[in-house]
C-alpha cells in the first residue's frame, strides 16, 4: 500500500496541504480530483517524494519513503509530472528509452516497441520530441514512465501521473485509461490527477476529492462519487447518472447561463 499519514505542507508558513491522510492500493486505479488550486499537484508531489512533508509521513509498502535509496524507489514507483522539460534534441524513441535507465530489469528494444505501439506513437519514433504536438508529447512521456515499471516484479508497485491525458483527444484518453486499467493485473496501483469527471466515473476505483488543501471525501466510487459530493466540491451543479445502456456513468454539468437564468427566476 502507498500511504500518506497526516501530511502537512507549508510554503513560507502558508499551509498548502492542511492535513491529509490517503491510502492507495496496488491493483486499484485512484483518481485525485478537485477545483483549481485545491492542492492536488502538491499532494501528488508529496506522495511521489518530489516534495518533503512539513509534518506527517509517506510510506511505500509499509516503509518510510526517506528510508529508500533512489534506485530502490525507482523499482516501486514511476512518476509522470505535469510538465517535463527536455533540453537535448532527443527523438521520441530516445525519450522513451530514458525510462529504461530507471528500470530494475533489462528492457529490450521489443519492450519499447510494444509500449510505443500500444500508445500509438510507434510511427513517431524517429521524430524530434520537441516538434511533437502536445498530445503526442504526453504519450511519449507516458511511454517513458511505463517502461520503468513494464517488467513484472514480485512486490506491489505504483504509477503516479499528474494530468496525464490533459492534451489528448477523447479517443486517446479512453485508450490510455483502458491501458492504465490493464496495469492493475500486474499488482500496480495507479494514481492520476484528473479533471474530466466523466472519465473518472468510468475508469477509477477510488477517488480522493481535494478542496482547499484538505481531503474533502475519499473512498470507493460507489460510496463517495455522487452529485451531492461533487456539487459541494466544485460549488457547481453536477449530475451523476447511469447511462441508459447500462454501459457506464454520465457526469453532467449544466451551462452557466442556464444556472444564472434559474437563479434569477427564483428571485
Ligand atoms: N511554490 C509555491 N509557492 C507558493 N504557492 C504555491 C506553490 N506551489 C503551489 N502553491 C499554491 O498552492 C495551492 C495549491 O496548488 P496546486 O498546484 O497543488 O493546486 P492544484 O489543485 O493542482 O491546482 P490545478 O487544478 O490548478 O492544477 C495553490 O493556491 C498554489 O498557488
Amino acid at each position: 500500500m502507498l500511504q500518506g499519514i497526516n501530511i502537512h505542507f507549508c510554503i513560507s508558513d502558508k499551509p498548502i496541504i492542511g492535513e491529509a491522510s490517503v491510502k492507495l492500493f496496488p491493483g486499484q486505479f485512484t483518481a485525485i480530483i478537485g477545483p483549481n488550486g485545491a492542492g492536488k499537484s502538491t499532494l501528488f508531489k508529496l506522495l511521489s517524494g518530489d516534495l518533503t512533508c512539513s509534518r506527517g509521513n509517506i510510506l511505500y509498502n509499509g516503509r518510510l519513503i526517506q528510508k529508500y535509496k533512489s534506485q530502490e524507489l525507482a523499482q516501486i514507483r514511476a512518476v509522470m509530472p505535469q510538465h517535463t522539460v527536455l533540453s537535448f534534441p532527443f527523438s521520441a524513441w530516445e525519450v522513451v528509452e530514458l525510462g529504461s535507465l530507471n528500470a530494475p530489469r533489462e528492457i529490450s528494444q521489443q519492450d519499447i516497441q510494444d509500449v510505443m505501439e500500444r500508445l500509438q506513437i510507434w510511427h513517431l519514433r524517429d521524430r524530434k520530441y520537441s516538434l511533437l504536438s502536445g498530445g503526442e508529447k504526453q504519450r511519449v512521456q507516458l511511454a517513458r514512465v511505463l517502461i520503468q515499471i513494464w517488467k513484472n516484479q514480485p512486490f506491489p508497485r505504483y504509477l503516479l501521473l499528474d494530468e496525464p491525458i490533459s492534451s489528448m483527444d477523447v479517443s486517446l484518453q479512453h485508450l490510455v485509461l483502458a491501458m492504465l486499467n490493464d496495469l492493475k493485473d500486474r499488482n500496480i496501483g495507479v494514481l492520476a490527477v484528473l479533471h474530466d469527471l466523466g472519465l473518472v466515473a468510468n475508469y477509477a476505483d477510488q477517488v480522493i476529492m481535494m478542496k482547499a488543501g484538505s481531503v474533502a471525501f475519499q473512498g470507493n466510487l460507489s460510496e463517495v462519487y455522487n452529485s451531492k459530493n461533487l456539487e459541494k466540491l466544485f460549488g457547481y451543479p453536477i449530475q451523476v447518472k447511469n447511462h441508459e445502456t447500462g454501459m457506464g456513468v454520465m457526469v453532467h454539468s449544466l451551462p452557466y447561463h442556464y444556472i444564472n437564468h434559474t437563479i434569477k427566476q427564483a428571485q
